[in-house]
Formats: structure tokens, C-alpha cells, sequence
């Protein structure tokens, strides 16, 4: 990726080369509260190459939002450096919003603005010249199927359009770097599909690079090139999904929904039981393929058929990476 007009003028940090869309080292970054000090990130290394849909991945608290409000100039870390297109954002904060395009989890600043004027708005502010501005809010409205609600007030819009109504502000202004913290939180899937297949576009016709924070790791397998996985403001895993899943070997998940409590002094579901995560009558099970072949071959041979509603046995997922590395089980499978 090339240095763009916009940030000509800023020198790129010494040695750091431009192969690197971004680069984070060293992030540390912690809250001082009235109940004690709160390492929020604590030491955190991204390397984030051009035109990657990279993801960050964590529970709630694992200081994903508060890694991207510096990585977007929002906050200052303690200590590190953060680099966007070879630049030093850490010692130029000015350069970042020529950069990079932020989607915040909760966005109120556009409330009195119709839907189409904030798109307008937001691309004449990044640049683009009032005669042409019109014409590129049309067509971000059109690619997000908002064009019905173009000339309602964002304040007035259901949350899933509010919502919508952000990201389109967002893709405005052709910014080369998109950092969205969960963009399609509340979007029905129709609007998720939309969503998506507009940062597909950016990346593949615009080049642009995209770091995308997310709880849902059903949607995150789909569309990361690579991820990084939080969990108590470190990273604790790193790397493509399919290569973080190669990690866990032979493993499966089993899902069980009891239809009414199992019998609990069956050796077979007291070993079950022991090893799952349960919510209500439902309980996951990650073992090996092996054991979990054996497990339904005797849950399904009659005993069980009374209590056993459901069952399903699935390959891992990027949730299960996480739980095995420690992490705990709250991720959203939705
Ligand atoms: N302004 C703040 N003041 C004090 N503590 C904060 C502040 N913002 C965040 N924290 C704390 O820092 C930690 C990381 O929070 P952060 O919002 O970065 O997590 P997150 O991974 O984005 O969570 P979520 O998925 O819920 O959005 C949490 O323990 C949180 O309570």
C-alpha cells in the first residue's frame, strides 16, 4: 500500500515499513479509578498487513474497545507505539483521521441529521468535494438499502437503522483504514449481509484494510482473513481462523439439550457432566472426536432417548479456541 496525499507531509516512523497497514507495540494502557488502577491493555502487539479483514475477538471487559480507541487516536497509551500506514500515530494523533474511518459502539453524534445529510456531511468533511458528495451518499444509501430512510432523522430511527445509518457514515470519505466495533450489533440479517458484503467491496476493490471488532464468532469465521483473540487485555492468540482451530487437533463440540435432568448416577453423564459447560438443559461438551463418538453411540441407544431432546456434533470453532487457551465460555454463538 501506497502513502496517500492525505497524510503527505508526516514522516512514516524510522524502519517501519509500509508492508504493515498497522502496526501496535507494546500497548499498554490502564484506567484510574476511585476502586484501584484497571489494566485495561497490557502489552498488546498487532501486526495488521494491507487489505486484511482482521478481527478482535474477546468477552466483554477484554479491552477491545479501549485497544481501538487508541489505535484510532482517541486515547493515549501509556506507553507503545502504534504505526497506520508507516506513520507514527502515537506522535502525530493529527494524521489519524485522514487515515482511518471509526465506527464507535454506540455512535449519538449524527442524531439530528437525516440519514442521507450525515452521509453527505461526513464525506464533504473527509474531503470529498460538495459536487461530487451527493452523488457518493446516494450510492453508499443504495448499497446499504437505506435509500427508504434517507430523509429521516437518525435521532428518530429504530437502533438496527441507527445503526445501519452509522456504518454508511462510516464507509464515506473512502478511508483506507475501517476500524468498526461491532457494526452489525442489532442489524437484522438482511442488513448484516448488506454490511458485510460493503466491506468486502472496500477491500477487494478499494484496497482498504479493516479491523473489526466482534463477539459473534460465527459471523467473524465467515469473513476474517486473521484474528486476534483478547482476554484480559492481552492477546492470547493470534493467527488465521483456520490455523487457531488446526490448534485444537481432533477436538469436537458436543451439544446436548436434555429434554428433562438425565439420569445423574450414570457413569456416562456424571463424566459429561463434569466436563460441560451448562446452561439450563443445555450442555457443551468439547472432547475428542473419539469420545464424543462413544458418548452418542450410548446416549443414543435407547437409555438416554426419554430425557435426550437434541444433540449436535460440530468441528471447532474460533469460540472453542478461546475457551481452550483459558479464555471463559462467553463468547456470542448467535
Ligand atoms: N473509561 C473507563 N474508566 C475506567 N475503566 C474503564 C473505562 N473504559 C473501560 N474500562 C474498563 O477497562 C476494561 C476493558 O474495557 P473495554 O471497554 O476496552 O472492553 P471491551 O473488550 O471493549 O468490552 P465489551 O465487549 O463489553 O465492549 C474493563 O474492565 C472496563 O471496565
Amino acid at each position: 500500500m501506497t502513502r496517500t496525499a492525505l497524510t503527505a507531509g508526516i514522516p512514516a516512523t524510522a524502519g517501519t515499513s509500509v508492508t504493515q497497514a498497522l502496526e501496535a507495540r507494546g500497548l499498554v494502557k490502564t484506567y484510574r479509578t476511585r476502586h484501584g488502577p484497571i489494566i485495561a491493555n497490557d502489552g498488546i502487539d498487532l501486526s495488521i498487513r494491507p487489505g486484511q479483514i482482521f478481527g478482535l475477538l474477546g468477552p466483554n471487559g477484554a479491552g477491545k474497545t479501549t485497544l481501538v480507541r487508541q489505535l484510532v487516536g482517541l486515547l493515549r497509551p501509556d506507553a507503545g507505539h502504534i504505526a497506520l500506514l508507516g506513520i507514527d500515530a502515537t506522535a502525530h494523533p493529527e494524521a489519524v483521521p485522514r487515515i482511518v474511518a471509526y465506527l464507535p459502539q454506540q455512535d449519538t453524534a449524527l442524531a439530528d441529521l437525516t440519514v442521507a445529510q450525515a452521509v453527505r456531511t461526513t464525506a464533504v468533511l473527509r474531503g470529498i468535494p460538495r459536487s461530487a458528495a451527493g452523488g457518493e451518499a446516494a450510492a453508499l444509501l443504495a448499497e446499504l438499502g437505506l435509500e427508504p430512510l434517507a430523509d429521516r432523522r437518525i435521532g428518530k430511527l429504530s437502533g438496527g437503522q441507527r445503526r445501519l445509518a452509522a456504518v454508511a457514515a462510516t464507509l464515506a470519505g473512502r478511508r483506507p483504514i475501517l476500524v468498526l466495533d461491532e457494526p452489525t450489533t442489532g442489524l437484522d440479517p438482511t442488513a448484516r449481509r448488506a454490511v458485510w458484503a460493503a466491506v468486502e467491496r472496500r477491500r477487494t476493490e478499494a484496497g482498504c484494510t479493516v479491523v473489526l471488532v466482534t463477539h459473534n464468532v460465527l459471523e467473524a469465521e465467515t469473513v476474517l482473513d486473521s484474528v486476534a483473540i483478547l482476554d484480559q487485555g492481552r492477546v492470547i492468540a493470534n493467527g488465521t481462523p483456520g490455523a487457531l482451530k488446526a490448534t485444537l487437533g481432533d477436538a469436537v463440540r458436543l451439544e446436548l439439550a436434555w429434554r428433562a435432568d438425565p439420569p445423574e448416577d450414570d457413569p456416562l453423564i456424571r463424566r459429561l457432566r463434569a466436563a460441560a459447560a451448562i446452561r439450563g438443559r443445555r450442555w457443551t461438551v468439547r472432547c475428542s472426536s473419539e469420545e464424543a463418538r462413544a458418548a452418542l453411540a450410548q446416549l443414543t441407544s435407547g437409555d438416554f432417548l426419554d430425557v435426550l431432546d437434541d444433540f449436535t456434533l460440530a468441528t471447532p470453532s474460533l469460540e472453542d479456541v478461546y475457551v481452550a487457551l483459558g479464555g471463559r465460555d462467553r463468547l456470542d454463538r448467535e
